[in-house]
């Protein structure tokens, strides 16, 4: 197994700093949006752009919430091992609110595809965009692409990114990982 790095932890900060940016120049004070990080690792994404937007950006009342999408998936009933369920937690209302979900990586689009199923449970908002740190460009299966992207990166099929949060990974930093 190789692996090679895509992003450091500068690199890292200065994308979400131009995606805290980017969401301020759409979504101004975010009376009307809410942001949902996608379990179970979309979360530390959305963690982080929550805490830029109110710690640099002295946006005050964003409302965050998790999604999980185990058992929307198009493919949980294929696999033999028992699944097990991550949090869903949003305390707030959905209805005519402008979504953005929030992840670390876009491949497929499969798990967008399932959080877009899941999140009908919680009402009917006014819009859902995407917002995603890596782009894995021509591959996807749905025709599902993002709003905002970090960095688009060509990866070929037996090559997998892998995101690391310091609070979960002790680093910030992109990695394409060679199967
Ligand atoms: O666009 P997709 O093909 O759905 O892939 C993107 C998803 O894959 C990863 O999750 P995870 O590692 O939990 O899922 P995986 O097993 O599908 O790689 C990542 O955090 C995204 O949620
Ligand atoms: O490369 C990939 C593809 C799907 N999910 C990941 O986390 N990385």
């Amino acid at each position: 197994m190789s692996q090679k790095v895509l992003l450091n932890a500068k690199e890292v900060n200065i994308i979400l700093h131009r995606l805290a940016c980017q969401l301020i120049e759409k979504h101004n004070d975010f009376s009307n949006t809410v942001l949902i990080g996608l379990q179970p690792r979309g979360i530390f994404l959305a963690d982080r752009l929550t805490k830029i937007l109110k710690e640099d950006y002295k946006i005050k009342n964003i409302q965050l919430g998790y999604l999980d999408i185990t058992f929307y998936r198009d493919d949980f009933r294929r696999g033999q091992k028992t699944l097990e369920a991550n949090k869903t937690k949003i305390n707030f209302l959905v209805e005519d609110k402008n979504i953005v979900f929030i992840d670390d990586v876009l491949y497929t689009g499969r798990s967008i595809r399932a959080a877009l199923t899941a999140i009908q449970s919680f009402g009917r908002p006014n819009e859902i965009e995407l917002l995603t740190l890596i782009d894995r460009r021509f591959s996807r299966h749905l025709p599902i692409q993002p709003d905002y992207r970090g960095r688009q990166v060509d990866v070929i099929n037996n090559e997998k990114v892998k995101v690391n949060w310091i609070e979960h990974d002790k680093e910030d930093s992109v990695y394409l990982i060679e199967k």
